[in-house]
Parts: structure tokens; sequence; C-alpha cells
């Protein structure tokens, strides 16, 4: 069974800001001068990402490699930061190194955040605090991983006078599938705007291969479950979520696996409340 169009449909559509029609060149277009206008208008010089290997992050990079080209086309220094961030040795590290020879970053830098992040839990532990069992300091960990490369990214941006770029997008934001201030943690979201088969089709006009564009998504933050999708985690797929935010029908599950996730991950894309 599937439901029309819902009024609270809309609402969500409105506020990620989803855009009624789509073109690749345009979208690409709009997304480079977007990039080159927040160093430019802000006086700064470099754009940093962390690169997973995914479809997100290869996407990101190569707009913001093409955006720094620019930008020293019209004479203004700006530098691309791309960040290996693997905790320890990363299971698709090949779809990394592939996804850094598309992009042709001017910078790599390579910071494994598994020391930190396993610091960081071993003085939890020492400090008293106690899981349920494995598999929740298993998840614990994850978010952990996920704040550890924020903080890398913001010492790289605090370095060289750059803006830290994030890949949050529709897709994911209406599902709240990110580490509150981890991976949503950024300056600037240039895959703002956009959902899942929109991106692919940016990296697909950007030249992306079938490797890149249908890499499976993956948060990959929980050693217990490598690599697990994000469908999994959704039990959704990302084609429903894309019908969805594209104003068109779905079924009733579908809707109601959304407006909970939405409604529940609400105080990840707001900021901190304080009394009024
Ligand atoms: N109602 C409320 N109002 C204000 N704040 C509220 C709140 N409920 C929880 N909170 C706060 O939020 C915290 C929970 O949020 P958070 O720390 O993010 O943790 P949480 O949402 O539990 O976990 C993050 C989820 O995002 C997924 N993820 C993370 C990173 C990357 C990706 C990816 O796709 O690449 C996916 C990850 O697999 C996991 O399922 C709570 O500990 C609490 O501090
Ligand atoms: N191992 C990693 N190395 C570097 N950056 C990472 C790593 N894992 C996650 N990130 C950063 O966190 C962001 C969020 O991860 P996410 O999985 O949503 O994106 P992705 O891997 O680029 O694409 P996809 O969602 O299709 O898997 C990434 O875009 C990237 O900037
Ligand atoms: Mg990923």
């Amino acid at each position: 069974m599937s439901t029309a169009t819902t009024s609270q449909q809309s609402q969500i559509i409105e506020a990620l800001g989803v855009e009624g029609s789509f073109e690749a060149e345009q979208a690409i277009e709009q997304r480079i001068e977007f990039l080159c206008h927040q160093l430019r208008d802000n006086g700064l010089s470099a754009l940093v990402l962390g690169i997973s290997g995914g479809l997100d992050s290869s996407t990101a990079g190569r707009l913001c490699q093409l955006a720094v080209e620019r930008l020293r086309e019209q004479s203004y220094p700006a530098t691309f930061y791309a960040l290996r961030l693997p905790y320890g040795e990363q299971a698709d590290e090949s779809d990394a190194r592939h996804a850094l020879q598309f992009i042709r970053p001017d910078r790599e830098l390579g910071i494994n955040v598994k020391p930190a992040s396993d610091a960081q839990l071993d003085t939890l532990k020492q400090g008293g605090l106690e899981f349920r069992d494995a598999y929740h300091e298993d998840f614990v960990l994850g978010n952990i991983k996920a704040r550890q490369r924020m903080i890398a990214q913001y010492a790289v941006a605090g370095t060289h006078d750059g803006l830290v770029v994030g890949t949050d997008h529709p897709a994911e934001a209406v599902m709240g599938f990110f580490t509150k201030f981890g991976d949503g943690a950024c300056d600037i979201t240039p895959l703002g705007g956009l959902n899942k088969r929109r991106i692919r089709a940016v990296a697909d006009a950007l030249g992306a291969d079938e490797s890149i564009s249908g890499k499976t998504p993956t948060a990959d933050l929980e050693s217990l479950t490598p690599q697990r999708s994000d469908e999994d985690a959704f039990g959704i797929s990302y084609d429903d979520i894309d019908d969805y935010l594209e104003g068109r029908s779905v079924s009733e599950h579908v809707e109601r696996t959304i407006v909970e996730a939405y409604r529940k991950t609400a105080h990840k894309r707001e900021l901190p409340r304080a009394p009024e």
C-alpha cells in the first residue's frame, strides 16, 4: 500500500531544502561556486575533508578540488586537504585509495584515529563507565571514532585557515544518521539539497566510475559489524528515502520509518536548546 504526498512530507522536503528539479551539471556548478565563495568571501584559504572511499566524500572531495583549482585560476590561493582517517587498517582501504585517484587532491594527510579513540574508551572505562554488553561498547566507540575524525579535521583547518567540509545531505539528515558533533560537525555542507541518487548522478557527471558511484553506503563505525550497510541499519532503502524526498508516494511502512527517525533525531538538526 502506498500513501500520497502528505503535508508532513512537503514540510520535511522544505525543511531539508530538497530542490524540486535537478540537473547534474547545474548542481555541480552551483556547488563549486558555493565552495569558492565560502573561501573567498571569508578570506580563508583551505578546504578540509575526510575521504572514506564512500560515495559522499568522493563526490564532495572532487567538488572541493575543482573549487580550489578555480580559485587559483583567479589568482586566489587555495588548497584542498584530503584526510584519510582510518580506524587502524580499513577493510575497504583500496576503495579509499581509488577515491583519492578520482579526487586528485592537492594534499593528502593520513591520520589513524585508532590510538586516540581507543585511549578515550580506555580512560572512560578506567573512570568507571560501564556498558550493557560488547555491542553497546562497540556502538559507543563508533561515535568516538566519528568525533576523533572531527577533531583531526578541525586541527587541520585551524592550522591552514581552512573550513571543514561536511558530507551531510537530506537523505542522511532526514534519518538523523550521523554522529552529533562527530561527522555532523562541520562548517559547510556542499551536498546540501541533494538526496542520495542525485549525489550519485553528480558523481557520474564528475567522471566517477561504477566502483565509486555504485558503492554500498556504510557508516562502517562498528568493529563487531564491519561494513554494515546504512540500508540494513535503516530497514528501508535509499531509493525509498529518495522517493520520499522527491515527493513521491511511498509505502506506509517507509513513511512511518522515515517520520519516526526524523522526529526522534530533530535535536541533531537544531542548535542546543536554552531557557527562553
Ligand atoms: N531529545 C534530545 N534532545 C537533545 N539531545 C539529545 C536528545 N536525545 C539525545 N540527545 C543527545 O544526542 C546523543 C545521541 O546522538 P549521537 O551521539 O549522534 O548518537 P546516536 O544517534 O545514538 O548514534 C549515531 C548514529 O548515527 C550513525 N552514523 C554515525 C556517523 C556516521 C554515519 C554515516 O552514515 O556515515 C552514521 C551511527 O551508526 C549511529 O546509528 C545523546 O547521547 C544525547 O547527548
Ligand atoms: N575512514 C574514514 N576516513 C576518512 N573520513 C571518513 C572515514 N569514515 C568516515 N569519514 C568521514 O565521515 C563522513 C560521513 O561518512 P559517510 O559514510 O556518511 O560518508 P561516505 O563514506 O563518504 O559515503 P557513504 O555514505 O556512501 O558511505 C564521510 O563523508 C567522511 O568525510
Ligand atoms: Mg561511508
